[in-house]
């Protein structure tokens, strides 16, 4: 469904060329200072205009619509909302019957009975993931001595990413690619066993995000082929401080103290510039399909905020839940 979290919990909405996307807060602790200026830097972050991402244009100006007063959090709902403004549904109209292979059409048309926004691949757009950084704003705030930090460590195969992404431009192609993210500062203990482990809880809300194909903690599928007395973290101090962190900084489902590490795998673009096999979704013959229209080469290069914001909305709340957070004021319960 479209909500996510337990205390911190996101309600996420909109199309790629509707009225607006955007996303519904609700936990969010009170007192915290929060303008429109605030989410600048992160929302820039996610916005295309390097070369190998889409040529859609969007001010991506977010309104503060409920939840803040006197530039404060008020502990009810907090709504952001983002109008789309550089919609241009032409493209569109072939892909309403033939479905890009690698995209959502053809599972939308079927799950959603045709009744599916299709226009800028509507609720299954990478727009969608604005909301998401917005969120990762507030989040951030919460848990605000945890630092979330991600990037890109290869694209199209190798660490050459501006090379391979100007390649798959000029071949009509797209590629994908690796990001590592890394969050420091984050406290032992977090995390809620035994569905709710700080591996699973990312990993629901990271596979959400659209175009991801696989996610590693640590020394991930690596660990498979270690011995035991490789994979092993030997424990340094009273602190819980690790010589390697081959776990990631989770034991358990629970967090260790070590910095909180995974990968995540972003597959490549599937709207090409080059002939693809598809069918006509109401005849079902087969047919070739190009596809037309303004399209990110490489996503990836706009996701690590994306995947920051994600990482800080599950933190976020399970401070609450733990009670390292307090409702008012955001400030540690400690110093109440
Ligand atoms: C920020 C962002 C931008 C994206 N841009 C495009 C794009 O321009 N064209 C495209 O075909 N897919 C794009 N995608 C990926 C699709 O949204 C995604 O592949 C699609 O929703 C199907 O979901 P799945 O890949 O998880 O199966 C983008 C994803 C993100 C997160
Ligand atoms: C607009 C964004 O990305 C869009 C993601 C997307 C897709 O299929 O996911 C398709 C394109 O939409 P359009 O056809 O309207 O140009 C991208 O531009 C964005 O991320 O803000």
């Amino acid at each position: 469904m479209n909500s996510y979290g337990r205390l911190f919990r996101v309600h996420i909405f909109g199309e790629s060329h509707g009225k607006s996307v955007g996303i519904l807060l609700d936990g969010v602790p009170a007192g915290i200072p929060l303008a429109a200026e605030d989410f600048a830097a992160d929302l820039a972050r996610r916005r295309p205009g390097a070369k190998g991402t889409t040529l859609r244009h969007e001010d991506d100006l977010g309104l503060l619509k409920s939840g803040v007063f006197q530039d404060k959090t008020t502990g009810a709902p907090l709504l952001i909302g983002f109008d789309n403004k550089d919609t241009d549904s032409s493209a569109y109209d072939l892909l309403k019957d033939h479905p890009r292979p690698g995209h959502a059409d053809f599972t939308a048309f079927h799950k959603f009975g045709g009744f599916n926004d299709y226009r800028g691949s509507g609720h299954f757009s990478g727009r969608i993931t604005l909301g998401l950084v917005a969120a990762g704003v507030v989040a951030k705030k919460i848990i605000q001595n945890i630092r979330i930090e991600a990037g890109l460590v290869e694209a199209g195969g190798s660490e050459r990413i501006e090379e391979n992404v100007e390649h798959a431009v000029a071949t009509k192609n797209s590629i994908g690619a690796i990001i590592v993210c890394q969050a420091t500062g984050v406290p032992v203990g977090l995390g809620e066993p035994f569905f709710d482990s700080v591996e699973s809880l990312l990993s629901h809300i990271i596979f959400a995000v659209p175009g991801i194909r696989g996610i590693e903690f640590g020394a991930g599928f690596a660990s498979a082929k270690m011995k035991g007395s490789e994979c092993n973290d030997p424990i340094l101090d009273a602190s819980g401080r690790t010589a390697t962190n081959h776990a990631g900084g989770v034991n358990g489902g629970i967090t260790n103290g070590n910095p909180l590490v995974f990968r995540v795998a972003v597959k490549p673009t599937s709207s090409i510039g080059q002939p693809q096999r598809t069918i006509n979704l109401h005849s079902g013959e087969q047919t070739s399909l190009v596809v037309e229209g303004r399209h990110d080469a490489c996503f990836a290069l706009r996701l690590p905020v994306v995947i920051e914001a994600a990482t800080a909305i599950v933190l976020a709340d399970l401070m609450l839940l733990e009670q390292q957070v307090a409702r008012i004021g955001n400030r540690a319960i400690e110093t109440i």
